[in-house]
């Protein structure tokens, strides 16, 4: 088992290296320009993905591999008194979107996480992030689902499996971080 599950993952390494090279070059210009604007980016998902997007915020925030300056990156999972305010309020689907409409000005890059592309807080996000003139990524997989409308760029992981779609969104997360190490630095 153990053996075939890091065959699995390779394979959708491999994947991702067929398919997705310009895609992600994509992501990594989109999130370059934005914050040498002095734009910020906002990031959201649920379950493994509000971790994973935790975790890219924070590379941000703090450095990835080499001294730059800080730069803005808000994970949207992370303040406990708003996700439960906003869902016991409003209702779960906005608890994202809302805190857009705090947090968004024109211009800055929501990145949206989620391996079905259906989650539906990310699909409400992803509605009121256009409506606020911001710019989205979609880290997805599978058929990429509703988030393929909705993105300005989707980039979908080709697996079915949730856990091999994650480990793609992480590591597509560290380039983006890698590429912004080397623009700023
Ligand atoms: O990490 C895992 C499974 O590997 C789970 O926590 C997973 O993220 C959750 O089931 C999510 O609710 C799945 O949502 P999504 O990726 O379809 O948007
Ligand atoms: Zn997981």
């Amino acid at each position: 088992m153990v053996l075939e599950e890091l065959i699995s993952h390779q394979n959708t390494i491999n994947k991702v290296i067929d398919s997705l090279v310009p895609q992600i070059e994509q992501g990594c210009q989109l999130i370059k320009d934005t914050l040498s604007r002095g734009n910020k980016i906002l990031i959201a998902g649920n379950g493994g993905s509000a971790a994973d997007a935790q975790h890219i915020a924070a590379e941000f925030t703090g450095r990835f591999e080499v001294e730059r300056e800080a730069l803005p990156a808000i994970a949207l999972t992370v303040d406990t008194s708003a996700l439960t305010a906003i869902s016991n309020d409003y209702g779960f689907e906005r608890v994202y979107s809302r805190q857009i409409l705090a947090y968004a000005k024109p211009g800055d890059i929501f990145i949206a996480i989620s391996t079905s592309g259906n989650s539906k807080n990310i699909i409400e996000a992803l509605k009121t992030a256009k409506e606020q003139n911001c710019i989205s990524i979609g880290l997805s997989g599978r058929d990429g689902g509703l988030m393929n409308d909705l993105c300005d760029l989707n980039i979908v992981v080709p697996d079915k499996r949730t856990a091999r779609i994650q480990e793609m969104h992480i590591l597509i997360g560290h380039i983006f971080c890698k590429s912004v190490d080397e623009f700023f630095s």
